[in-house]
């Protein structure tokens, strides 16, 4: 049996994508929005307390194109602090104009591949390690998301490569994404016995361009283009509340 990766684990994540229903927003009320959006703005409000007291982070963009029309990306504590925001979101006024697009589940991951072994020292207690295990998110202006898997598949099993090779593979990954240091910023999150793909991909920029060219320049990377299977992708810009007003504005 190959040895499995030891991974590190942080905040759960939750990625909540939904739709507006343009046709319930338009033949509302001013009265009706004006409230919906007030409760919004209340729910959107208590993420910054939350993020203050470093208890987790939440990030807010449209979606372009018709998978969904924004996402609510929320790191968290506990899988049970992520069913009490979705929860609380749909209790707004604001919730009845909405549809449920997509969601995922996952948790913030960092793995064993690139660094040097055990060295007896406590990696959560490395100032380095905490802040990516549990990262305040970036306010970039745009983000991309996807799940993705390793193939397991008879003549490529990621799953039945031995540590040495992995880890061979994994340091050219991770090379051409030091590539991008400055450009695009990477949450991994992963998601096995979670949701139905095995991590979740979350990169912030604030040129979207960087998002294509990166998962281009991966694709050729063996761990990618012979390993890589991947789902959806969701790109969008950072919004605020100015915005989504704008946004919604009819
Ligand atoms: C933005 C740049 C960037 C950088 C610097 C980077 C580096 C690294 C390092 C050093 C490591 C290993 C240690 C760790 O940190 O866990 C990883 C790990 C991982 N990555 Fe990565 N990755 C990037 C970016 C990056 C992208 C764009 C993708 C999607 C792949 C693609 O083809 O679309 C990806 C995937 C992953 C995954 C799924 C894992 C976990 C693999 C596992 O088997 O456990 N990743 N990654």
């Amino acid at each position: 049996m190959s040895e499995a990766a030891l991974t590190l684990e942080g905040w759960y994540a939750l990625h909540d994508f939904r739709s507006l229903n343009w046709t319930t927003w338009t033949a509302a009320d001013d009265e009706e929005r004006a409230v919906a959006l007030d409760e919004l703005n209340a729910f959107i409000d208590e993420w910054s307390g939350v993020e203050e007291a470093k208890l987790g982070s939440s990030a807010w963009y449209s979606i372009v194109g018709q998978k969904a029309d924004f996402v609510m990306m929320h790191l968290r504590e506990s899988l049970e602090d992520l069913n009490k925001l979705e929860t609380a979101f749909n209790k707004t006024a604001f919730a009845p104009f909405t549809t449920k697009a997509y969601s995922y589940v996952s948790i913030v991951e960092l793995s064993n591949y690139n660094s040097g072994g055990d060295n007896g020292e406590d990696p959560m207690q490395n100032p380095h390690i905490a802040a990516r295990l549990k990262p305040a998110l970036p306010k970039a202006r745009h983000i991309c998301f996807y799940p993705m898997n390793k193939k397991r598949e008879l003549a490529d099993n990621w799953y039945m490569l031995d540590m040495a090779k992995r880890k061979e593979l994994m340091y050219s990954h991770g090379l051409i994404g030091r590539g991008y240091a400055g450009k695009v910023k990477q949450i991994i999150t992963g998601s096995v016995g979670f949701d139905d793909w095995e991590w979740g991909v979350t990169l912030f920029a604030e040129d979207a361009l960087q998002f294509k060219k990166l998962v281009y320049e991966m694709r050729f990377d063996e761990v990618s283009a012979r390993y890589g299977e991947f789902g959806s992708f969701y790109v969008g810009n950072l919004l605020t509340s100015e915005s989504f007003e704008e946004m919604l504005k009819v």
